[in-house]
């Protein structure tokens, strides 16, 4: 995986390096879509494999899919009738139609014996996560076709009943990879530059790390991205800043008591993550600076109480994508330090907004150029 994220992060720096060099040296950049790019590109390879291409195209529809679903959609919210034909809920079928079948192309692909043993070379170097969704359907489906058959020898229409479910199955779980790990990760990137843009001391800090635990101008490995002391810390100051989850939910099973407070079974909870990550009791006076130093002794020094600091939640449903996105996200940062140094634009407008979740509402303009 970290080959294939180096592969993603070297594409965007050739980008930014002709960008600088036709801007005679020094360029703006606005830094938002190129950083969604390189994580489409590696969520697309670490998802789809060789068909990664169309994985792209799926994840730019599931984005137009975003922004339509986060549209305000007054009417239908006033009247409970979120099924009316609008403008809005048209685009939204028609781009959800879509994407279900291109997902579904990608998968009949997959599942084409002469593509796969095309294929084997690919596959023994790297598994891809959507054959291990067909994997865990593949043995659902013949485990329920067993029962099915034993039961019901004749009867078509649970048959497809069956397939309708499975192929809902697999594009709920490529959605759910996408909107989970694509835009989150592509996010925090954006903001960390935007705050090493604001502190060109820790960008320093940074870079110097980076030159001690891998040489000048080296890419790093799985063991120099673990030694990266100062960016884990400037990534968790950046997660608790900005998390992108801005709700942590979980919806009660049984009544239950919180706080002194009587809760019925069914009611959904909404742990609010910034208020918890800008406490002022748990965090200190600074608590609204950008101070990665508080991290040196990892959350328990960080915060009184640790369990205030959930940028990935917590429990049993703690996001499954934790340290794919750390290593990620150390990458391509790790990159971008190596090779420009870069400060915020006059152009930047600061303003974090809600749009599922927490981004620049104007996205992050920078000046950047070659160190
Ligand atoms: C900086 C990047 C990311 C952030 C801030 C983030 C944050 C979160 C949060 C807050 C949750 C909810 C956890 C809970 O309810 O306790 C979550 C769940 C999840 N995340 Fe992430 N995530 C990130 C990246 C990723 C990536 C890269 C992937 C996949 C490759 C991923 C896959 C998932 C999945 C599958 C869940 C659902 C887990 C479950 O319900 O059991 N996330 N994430």
């Amino acid at each position: 995986m970290i080959e294939l994220m180096i592969d993603s992060a070297i594409s965007l720096v050739k980008l930014w390096e002709e960008k600088v060099e036709d801007g005679g040296g020094i360029v703006e950049v606005k830094v938002d879509d190129d950083l969604r790019s390189y994580s489409a590109d590696v969520i697309s390879r670490a998802c789809f494999g060789s068909s990664y291409s169309k994985g792209k195209e799926i994840f730019s529809k599931l984005r137009a899919l975003q922004q339509a679903v986060s549209k305000p959609n007054i009417l239908p919210e006033i009247t409970g009738l979120r099924q009316l034909p609008t403008k809005r809920n048209r685009e939204v079928w028609k781009l959800s139609k879509e994407i279900h079948s291109l997902i579904l192309k990608v998968v009949k692909e997959n599942n084409n014996k002469e593509q796969q043993e095309q294929d084997q070379e690919d596959k023994k170097r790297c598994k891809n996560l959507l054959e291990a969704i067909l994997k865990s359907v593949n043995g659902s489906h013949q485990h329920h076709q067993h029962n099915h058959n034993k039961n019901n020898a004749n009867n078509n229409e649970n048959n497809d009943g069956d397939d309708a479910d499975m192929d809902k199955f697999i594009v709920d779980n490529c959605k759910t990879i996408y909107f989970a790990g694509h835009e989150t990760t592509a996010v925090t990137a954006t903001w960390c530059l935007m705050l090493l843009a604001l502190h060109p001391d820790w960008q320093d800090l940074a870079r110097a790390e980076l030159v001690r635990v891998c040489g000048p101008g080296s890419v790093p490995d799985a063991q120099a991205l673990q030694k990266m002391k100062l960016l884990t810390m400037i990534i968790q100051e950046t997660l608790r800043l900005y998390p992108p989850g801005a709700y942590v939910t979980r919806e009660t099973l049984q009544d239950m008591k919180l706080g002194g407070i009587h809760i019925p079974k069914g009611v959904n909870i909404y742990v609010p993550v910034p208020t918890l990550h800008h406490d002022l009791t748990a965090w200190g006076p600074d608590v609204h600076r950008f101070n990665p130093d508080r991290f040196t002794n990892g959350v328990r020094g960080a915060c009184k109480l640790p369990h205030m600091y959930v940028p990935f939640g917590a429990g049993t449903r703690t996001c499954l994508g934790q340290t794919f996105a750390m290593t990620e996200l150390k990458i391509v940062l790790a990159l971008i330090l190596n090779n420009f140094s870069f400060s915020l634009s006059p152009k930047y407008k600061h303003s974090p907004v809600l749009r599922l979740i927490v981004q620049p509402e104007f996205g992050v303009d920078l000046i950047v150029k070659k160190v």
